[in-house]
């Protein structure tokens, strides 16, 4: 027979960007950590891995064409090729214990390959927009692509992590943890965590923190303590970027108002009901008016070019808080992934509330994922964008 002419990379992505991803429930996590094995593992994750990672190539590919040219974006993209050419040599190898011992080490290469992508987009994004202003409809394709593709990552990193730590040699942070995922995860704890390491940072550059005010209702089992099978890291991840806005606000905020009364708190309150687990933090920051509300949860938003100094006169050291960065919008996507939402209400001139809703059923919380499909490459194609109503005042 001829020999098939060599996969080039283009019919690999093709190939494999046919399928939609196969999402898996929180309950599926935590059951396989359980009792699943390393090959069953290898033989779900060396198809669904490539599913992911080409339909987030192909993908790409719609965006504007000059911003495929930035030297960063080709960098991802590179890297995603490479990653999705080592995981299809695997695509007919029998699962033996050295393809599946194999076969791990690759994950934990692909990790560290991917580990710098969203500073490296950043700057992909920065380079593109120095080189020419950027149209509106640009700007909508690039954030509607950027959340799809970081939950895409988000999901591809906690499968790898799965993989890596309940079948390879990387042993879980804690003995209870099965692998990446907690299966009875006390949310008050990650929230005391997440609290004192932002008030560190907070009093080492303003000399000054709230303090925390946390409240808590089981209204399930009014005895038992706050907990639901979840990720650890994405729980304090989304924590800590809050609480550094919240506390930043209330700093600034008090500074502004010149009088020197204590710091107003920092108000937490967690309730866990049957479906929901509700996480609400409450500052006393003077809020954000409705008209730049809106902005908060755009990449690049506040990495528009600081000031020349990193470091502000009054205080010393660059501003460890500065901005918001990419931390609201990430954030906001680690909370959707397995079917929650962060949501932020301000009220301009007093302060805001930032609620985070968490699915409290195991079956109920199930991964959120992007699928490139018609309705997708309809968005990048139709410019959907143009508004068809009169601009805001
Ligand atoms: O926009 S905010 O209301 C705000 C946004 C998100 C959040 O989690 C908490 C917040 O408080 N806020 C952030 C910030 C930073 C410096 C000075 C003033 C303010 C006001």
């Amino acid at each position: 027979f001829l020999r098939l002419p060599q996969q080039s990379l283009a019919h690999l992505i093709d190939h494999y960007a046919k399928y939609p991803p196969t999402g898996l429930t929180m309950k599926r996590i935590v059951e396989f950590a359980r009792e699943g094995d390393a090959k069953q593992s290898y033989l779900f994750l060396r198809n669904e891995l490539p599913v992911r990672l080409a339909s987030m190539m192909k993908e790409m590919g719609h965006l504007p064409p000059r911003l495929l040219e930035m030297p960063s974006v080709k960098t991802v993209n590179g890297w995603y090729g490479t990653s999705l050419t080592e995981l299809h040599t695997f695509k007919e190898l029998p699962a033996t214990g050295d393809s599946v011992k194999k076969f791990t080490e690759v994950l934990q290469n692909i990790r560290k390959r991917h580990s710098t992508v969203i500073e490296t987009l950043a700057q992909g994004y920065m380079e593109f927009s120095d080189q020419a202003a950027i149209k509106e409809y640009e700007e909508s394709q690039i954030q509607y692509f950027l959340n799809r593709f970081y939950l895409s990552r988000i999901s591809i990193r906690l499968l790898i992590y799965q993989h890596t730590m309940c079948f390879g040699e990387e042993v879980p942070i804690h003995p209870t943890h099965l692998g990446f995922v907690d299966p009875n995860c006390l949310v008050e704890e990650i929230i005391k965590d997440a609290f004192e390491n932002a008030q560190f940072l907070c009093e080492g550059y303003y000399l000054t923190a709230p303090p925390l005010e946390l409240r808590k209702i089981n209204a399930v089992n009014a005895e038992e303590p706050i907990a639901i099978a979840y990720v650890p890291s994405h729980l304090y991840h989304i924590m800590f970027e809050l609480f550094k806005n919240s506390m930043r606000a209330t700093v600034e905020h008090a500074e502004s108002k010149k009088i020197s009364t204590p710091l107003p708190p920092v108000v937490v309150d967690v309730v866990k009901a049957k479906e929901d687990l509700t996480i609400r933090i409450s500052d006393r920051g003077g809020g954000i008016p409705r008209s730049k509300a809106d902005k908060i949860f755009r990449y690049m938003y506040s990495t528009a070019p600081r000031p020349v100094s990193l470091v502000d006169s009054q205080h010393s050291g660059p501003t460890p808080l500065a901005g918001f960065g990419y931390g609201l919008p990430i954030s906001r996507l680690y909370a959707r992934y397995f079917n929650g939402d962060l949501e932020i209400h301000s009220i301009d001139g007093y302060g805001t509330d930032a609620y985070i809703y968490l699915q409290a059923v195991e079956d109920q919380a199930s991964e959120w994922l992007p699928i490139c499909n018609r309705a997708a490459y309809e968005y990048y194609v139709s410019r959907k964008y143009q508004s068809d109503w009169t601009k805001k005042k």
